[in-house]
C-alpha cells in the first residue's frame, strides 16, 4: 500500500523495551512526542537502521525491513537531522550543501539546489564558513544539506533543542515553510508541546517504549481521555481566521467554525491570516449562565460533549463543542458535580487566554 509509513518494532535493552506498532501518513509532518526516555530516539534509530531491531518497516510502499529484507543504513533513502548536527568545518556553506547533492545522479534529484537554498533563507550565507554561523543558521544549513540528498523520508530528532529561544523563533517559520512545500514525510521528535502545536499535522504519543496514542494533531489533542505527557499543557489547537483588528486595544478577532475569540496581537497579525491557536484546558472554565460582569472577554456558548476523570486526583476533563470545534476544560470534579454537568447540556465557556502558535 502506498501513502503510509507502517512499522512494527520490538527490541529490548536492560531496563527498556521498545514495542511499537504504528501506521502513519506517508506525507506531512508527524511529531513523535513523549517524556524523556520514552523511546522516541530509539524508534528513529530503528527506522534509520542504526539500531538493530526485529520487525518490519515500509515507507510509501517500499519495504525497508521485514522477515526477508533488511536494508542497511546506507541503503535506506532517508536523511537524519540531529539536535546538534555537525557541518564540515573546513568547507563553506555552499560546499557543505553541495557535498551530498553532487553524489546524487541528476536524474534522481528530487529538489533543486536553488529551491532548498531559498526555502531555508541561505542565499546570503553561501560563502560563509560554519564557525561564523549562529546556532540557528547552522541548523538551517544542516537541514538543507539533508534535503539535498533527495531523501524519501526526513528524520528530525529535537532539531531545535540546542538553540536559545530567539533562534528557535527564527527557525520555526522555515520549518513551517518546509512542511508546506515538501512532498516527503517528516518524522519530528520533540518533547515541546508548543513546537508540536505549531508544526505537526499528525501526532504520535509514546510512553515507556509504546505508542499510546496517535492521530491527526487537532483531533488527538482534543480527546478528553488523552492522558500521556501533556498534563499542564493539555488543550486544543484550532485554526482560525483573523477577521478584524482593534488597534486601540491591540486585539484581533479570530473566527472559527462555531464562534469567535478575541486575542492579544501585534502588527504581524493581518486581517485574512489563518493562525493556529492554542487554548489550554486549564484556561477554560464553565458557567451555566452568561456572566457578563467579569474580566474574561471570551464567553462562548457551547455544549458539553464528554466528561472523563482526569489524571490528577480530584480533577475532570470536560470536552465542549462550540459548533464543530472541540475545546477542553479542566475542572475540579467537585465543580462538575456542583454544576451538574452532563453530556448534551448547553453552557457558557469562559476562555481566559488564547495563545497564537504561528
Ligand atoms: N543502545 C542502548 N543500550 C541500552 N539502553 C538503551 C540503548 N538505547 C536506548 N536505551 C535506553 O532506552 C530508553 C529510551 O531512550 P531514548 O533515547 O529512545 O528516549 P527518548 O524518548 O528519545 O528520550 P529523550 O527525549 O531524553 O531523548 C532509555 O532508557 C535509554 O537509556
Amino acid at each position: 500500500m502506498t501513502g503510509r509509513i507502517d512499522l512494527d518494532f520490538l527490541c529490548e535493552f536492560p531496563g527498556f523495551r521498545l514495542d511499537a506498532h504504528l501506521s502513519m501518513p506517508g506525507s506531512g509532518l508527524t511529531a513523535l512526542f513523549g517524556h524523556s526516555g520514552c523511546g522516541k530516539t530509539t524508534l528513529l534509530r530503528c527506522i534509520a537502521g542504526l539500531q538493530t531491531c526485529a520487525g518490519s518497516l515500509s515507507v510509501n510502499g517500499e519495504v525497508w525491513q521485514d522477515s526477508k529484507v533488511h536494508l542497511p543504513v546506507h541503503q535506506r533513502p532517508l536523511a537524519y537531522v540531529f539536535q546538534d548536527t555537525t557541518l564540515f568545518p573546513h568547507l563553506s556553506v555552499k560546499r557543505n550543501l553541495e557535498f551530498g547533492y553532487r553524489r546524487i545522479p541528476e536524474s534522481d534529484r528530487a529538489l533543486s539546489f536553488d529551491d532548498v537554498v531559498s526555502w531555508l533563507g541561505l542565499a546570503r550565507l553561501l560563502t560563509r564558513m560554519p564557525a561564523g554561523l549562529s546556532g540557528g543558521e547552522r541548523q538551517r544549513v544542516a537541514i538543507a544539506r539533508a534535503l539535498l540528498t533527495s531523501p524519501r523520508l526526513l528524520l528530525m530528532d529535537e532539531p531545535l533543542s540546542a538553540l536559545d529561544q530567539r533562534s528557535k523563533q527564527e527557525i520555526l517559520p522555515y520549518l513551517e515553510n518546509l512542511r508546506d512545500r515538501l512532498a516527503m514525510p517528516i518524522l519530528y521528535v520533540s518533547h515541546s508541546v508548543s513546537e508540536v502545536a505549531r508544526l505537526a499535522d499528525h501526532i504520535v504519543i509514546m510512553d515507556q517504549g509504546q505508542v499510546v496514542d496517535e492521530g491527526p494533531l487537532q483531533a488527538t489533542l482534543a480527546r478528553p481521555d488523552q492522558r500521556f505527557g501533556l498534563e499542564e499543557d493539555a488543550g486544543v489547537i484550532l485554526t482560525a481566521r483573523i477577521s478584524e483588528r482593534d488597534d486601540t486595544w491591540h486585539l484581533a478577532r479570530a473566527e472559527f467554525d462555531g464562534g469567535e475569540l478575541w486575542l492579544r496581537t501585534d502588527d504581524r497579525m493581518t486581517v485574512g491570516s489563518r493562525p493556529r491557536l492554542q487554548v489550554l484546558a486549564r484556561d477554560v472554565s464553565i458557567a451555566l449562565t452568561r456572566q457578563p460582569d467579569q474580566s474574561i472577554q471570551n464567553l462562548l456558548p457551547a455544549t458539553v460533549d464528554d466528561i472523563v476523570t482526569d489524571i490528577a486526583p480530584g480533577t475532570s476533563m470536560v470536552r465542549l463543542m462550540a459548533g464543530s470545534t472541540p475545546f477542553l476544560a479542566r475542572l475540579t470534579s467537585r465543580s462538575v458535580h456542583t454544576l451538574g454537568l452532563t453530556p448534551g447540556q448547553p453552557v457558557w465557556m469562559q476562555i481566559k487566554s488564547v495563545a497564537i502558535v504561528d
